[in-house]
């Protein structure tokens, strides 16, 4: 209305000039304040733009009636985003604000560096005035932060390796990654019910508590230890883990690693929400072996692979890792996990074990009643119901004695999958052939152990003995001699 009345009334000269005051007085009296958020900013791509897009496919579901659906590649789930020239209503903390999407076609291609787009689009965000310093403080990082995080759920998580050494690669990264697709979930590991609630809610409390940690003036990290024999999960509780919080894995292979200042570039090269892992870590590090070459090294030297050489430099330490676990460089990138894993626990030296390094002990242990529920309901897809009373209680009287591996009951379990009957059947016999030949090793190490001290105390009798004739032979001489 504004224009054509311009142009009835306005000479050409005065038409932009006056337009110019009246857009200046609607501004004034408007409440509004309006903030464009272009897609192209110049010749770079607007950050802001991409992560307002994602944030708002978050969102969107909720008063959008037109909607752009998206699906990236590699990713797994669709995202929702504005259509053209649509407005969306949010609100954060009690403030309403309105998002509207334009798209205009470009006039003409003007000289750039890369070729543009023929659309131009971008986000107008209309917010009141009075509400603007929130909107410019605080609404847009969280649009950042939120959309950071939405990239990071709907991406693949990556299992990072540092296998090629000490060597980096084009891009001066130590760390060469894949895509992770490990399946392991929470849902399918089979461990206590009560433990495995617990690890979730620590890990929980962990992601969240950012706040906490800056509180208590702490490390945002944790370690966990997972120790306990070879197939009962260690590892597909990792995985579990990264795809529990959606972080990525760094496998850290201490064998690649010369000395301590490749360990701390490796490290400092990790990103923050990620586990970083050593595996067998009792094996990668020969902790047992100490050099103990008066106290010219630290007494925690260590070789990797165990090849305890005196002479070497290239020797990490003991004390070097557990820089990175608890000393200065810890914080270094905030939001990790170190877990460690073992098979045996009493290899390990102490340093490693002494309360604040990991914070949490995991016993993974053969597999017992609980867990062999939550395997037969995986595999053979049974509920408890779904079998007899009386079979689960053989079940349950077999199992601790049996001390099978979750990864042994699930071999058999794969290998009749197709005969549900046969499966529990196998597995059956399988448990009590286990549990009969334990109770029989049990009965001839109780054998062996009492032979054993017998042995022993014959032996100390003998000296005893033959001491005591000696002693009466003596008494006798003396005698003679008298
Ligand atoms: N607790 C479990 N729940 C479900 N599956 C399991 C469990 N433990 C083992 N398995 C199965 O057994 C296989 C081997 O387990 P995994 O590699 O996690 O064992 P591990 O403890 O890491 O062994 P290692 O000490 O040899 O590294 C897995 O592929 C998994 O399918
Ligand atoms: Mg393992």
């Amino acid at each position: 209305f504004c224009q054509s009345l311009l142009h009835t009334v306005f000479p050409p000269e005065l038409r932009f000039a006056s337009l110019k005051f009246f857009n200046r007085l609607f501004n004034y009296f408007s409440s509004y304040c309006y903030y464009d958020i272009t897609e192209i900013d110049g010749v770079n791509t607007n950050e802001l733009y991409n992560a307002v897009q994602l944030y708002l496919s978050s969102s969107a579901s909720i008063s959008g009636n037109r909607l752009s659906l998206s699906r990236g590649l590699n990713s797994s789930s669709i995202t929702f985003g504005l259509s053209n020239n649509d407005r969306l209503i949010d609100s954060y903390k009690n403030v309403t604000v309105e998002w509207e999407h334009i798209v205009t076609q470009r006039q003409s291609q003007t000289f750039s560096w890369r070729p543009l787009p023929e659309e131009k689009r971008g986000f107008t965000l209309r917010v009141r005035k009075k509400n603007k310093h929130l909107v410019l403080n605080s609404y847009l990082d969280f649009v950042m932060d939120r959309a950071n995080e939405i990239r990071r759920i709907n991406q693949d998580r990556l299992l990072y390796t540092n296998s090629r050494g000490g060597s980096l690669d084009s891009r001066g990264h130590p760390w060469e990654s894949v895509p992770f697709k490990h399946p392991s979930t929470f849902d399918t590991l089979a461990m206590d019910p009560s433990k495995k609630t617990e690890i979730m809610a620590d890990l929980l409390d962990f992601a969240n508590g950012e706040s906490f940690y800056q509180k208590t003036g702490r490390a945002w990290k944790r370690g966990y230890l997972l120790y306990g024999p070879p197939g009962t999960g260690k590892s597909s509780m990792i995985a579990a883990m990264a795809n529990y919080l959606g972080y990525d894995i760094y496998d850290l292979e201490l064998t690649e690693v010369n000395t301590n200042s490749e360990l701390r570039k490796l490290l400092m090269k990790t990103s923050s929400k990620s586990i970083i892992v050593i595996e067998d870590i009792d094996c990668s590090i020969n902790l047992t072996n100490r050099n103990n070459n008066g106290g010219k090294k630290n007494s925690y030297d260590v070789v990797p692979g165990g090849n305890n050489n005196e002479d070497s430099a290239n020797t990490i330490t003991l004390s070097g890792l557990l820089n990175f676990t608890d000393g200065l460089w810890s914080c270094c990138g905030s939001e990790r996990i170190f877990v460690f894993t073992t098979n045996h626990i009493d290899k390990l030296d102490p340093a490693l074990l002494r309360s604040g390094r990991m914070d949490m002990h995991i016993h993974m242990s053969y597999c017992s009643f609980p867990s062999l529920k939550i395997l037969l309901k995986n595999y053979l897809g049974f509920e408890e119901s779904d079998l007899e009373t009386a079979v689960m209680a053989e079940f349950e009287a077999v199992m601790e004695a049996a001390e099978m591996t979750p990864a042994d009951v699930s071999e058999v379990l794969i290998k009749n999958r197709r005969d549900k009957k046969r499966a529990i059947l196998e597995l059956l016999d399988a448990l009590k052939m286990r549990a009969e030949k334990n109770k029989l090793k049990s009965i001839e190490k109780i054998e062996n152990v009492i032979e054993d001290e017998e042995q022993e105390k014959r032996a100390l009798d003998i000296p005893k003995e033959s001491s005591d004739e000696k002693q009466k032979e003596e008494e006798k001489d003396d005698e003679k001699i008298q």
